[in-house]
Parts: structure tokens; C-alpha cells; sequence
């Protein structure tokens, strides 16, 4: 049976209350927390940085945090984010001027390492750094912004993905971001993907449990 992971974006959390709103969705079942750290540069919209995630660890969260970086460059945020606790630190390809030196970066120093593709980028930039991969990440919206509807067209990208994963025999998760929900979960999960992040799908549920219980209920199916 697929392991999966379902990851809260905590873009749609209150950001005032920000520790307590991690703590409910670990409590309501959530495996990871997916941290969305926007620049301004890369993505027209500026979120949160290192000191956010070390801030949770030293509140007590033990959970994998899942690093999403739209920044550009990446090399001081990678370095800053696993001093900072972070588990999995993900960049996109185009953000890097040495995207392969990077991905060695974020190993050297204890973290696991991802690549995240856009909508409109092809799975190219991935083929030949395979084995430098912890995670691919495929956007199912254009990054930047929480609560944006699914782009069809992931679910044939998602596919190919999983082939090439499964071609290489290496160990990577496949993550999918943007626009899931209980409705199209299961859909998702049956193109590929082993790991979901959902943003306004869970922290706009009156009942973070029920929203989260409702994505498993749908995985199960
Ligand atoms: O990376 C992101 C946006 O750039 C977020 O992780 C993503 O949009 C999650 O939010 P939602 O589930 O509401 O779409
Ligand atoms: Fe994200």
C-alpha cells in the first residue's frame, strides 16, 4: 500500500495564531507541515523565512516541515532553512543558476532535497538529476498565492512523473501542489502523486480533522 502523506500549507493558516494552527492540524492528523516561502522576486507575494520555522521548532513541532522556497536565489535560503530545522527543502529548477550544485547543497547539510516544476515546465530539468532527488513537486497552480483552482492538465504530467520515478527505482515522493481537495484527491493519487499539500481545503474547514479525515477516507477508495 502507497505511503501517503498529506502536508497542511500553511499559507492559509492564521498566520497571528500561526503555532496553534500547526499543532491542530498535526493533532487532526496532518504528517507534515508544507511552509510556502515567497519572495516577492520569484512570485509576486512575500510570506515567511527561516526564523518562522525555527520559531515552530522551538515551539515544540516534530513533524517533518516540507521547505517550499519561491525565492531566487537559492543558496542562502537553503543554507538558512536547515539551520532552521527544516526537513525537506524544495526549489524550482529555474531559480538556480546550478540547479544540480544545489541540490547537493541541501543534502550536504542534512535535509532532504526537491525539485518543484511549475505547470507550463516539462519534467526535462528533473531527468538528469534523479538521484540527487528526496522529491519531485509539481505545481498544480501557478505558485504564489493559496486557494487557486487544480490545472487539469498535472493529472498527464503527474503520470509521466511517476513513470520516471518508477523507471529510475529510486526512492522518491511525488508531491502535488495547488487547488487539492476531498473531492479530487483520490483522482491525483490514482495519476501518481504519493503526497499531497493542501492549503485553503483544509484551514478553511470549520473541522480540520473532518477535512483531513475526508482527504485519507478518499485516498482509501
Ligand atoms: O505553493 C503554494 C502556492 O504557491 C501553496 O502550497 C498552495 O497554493 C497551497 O494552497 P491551496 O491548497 O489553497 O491551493
Ligand atoms: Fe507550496
Amino acid at each position: 500500500m502507497t505511503d501517503y502523506k498529506i502536508a497542511p500549507s500553511i499559507l492559509s493558516a492564521n498566520f497571528a495564531r500561526l503555532g496553534e494552527e500547526v499543532d491542530a492540524v498535526l493533532e487532526a492528523g496532518a504528517d507534515w507541515v508544507h511552509f510556502d516561502v515567497m519572495d516577492n522576486h520569484y512570485v509576486p507575494n512575500l510570506t515567511i523565512g527561516p526564523m518562522v520555522c525555527q520559531a515552530l521548532r522551538k515551539h515544540g513541532v516534530k513533524a517533518p516541515i516540507d521547505v517550499h522556497l519561491m525565492v531566487e536565489p537559492v543558496d542562502d535560503m537553503i543554507r538558512m532553512f536547515a539551520d532552521a530545522g527544516a526537513t525537506y527543502i524544495t526549489f524550482h529548477p529555474e531559480a538556480s543558476r546550478h540547479v544540480d550544485r544545489s541540490l547537493q547543497l541541501i543534502r550536504s547539510l542534512g535535509c532532504k532535497a526537491g525539485l518543484v516544476l511549475n505547470p507550463a515546465s516539462g519534467l526535462d530539468s528533473v531527468r538528469y538529476v534523479m538521484d540527487r532527488l528526496d522529491m519531485l513537486l509539481l505545481m498544480s497552480v501557478n505558485p504564489g498565492f493559496g486557494g487557486q483552482k487544480f490545472i487539469p492538465a498535472t493529472l498527464g504530467k503527474l503520470r509521466e512523473a511517476r513513470q520516471l520515478i518508477d523507471d529510475s527505482g529510486l526512492d522518491i515522493r511525488l508531491e502535488i501542489d495547488g487547488g487539492v481537495t476531498g473531492q479530487n484527491i483520490a483522482e491525483i493519487a490514482a495519476a501518481g502523486a504519493d503526497t499531497f499539500v493542501a492549503g485553503s481545503a483544509i484551514f478553511n474547514a470549520d473541522d480540520y480533522a473532518e477535512a483531513i479525515t475526508a482527504m485519507r477516507t478518499a485516498l482509501e477508495s
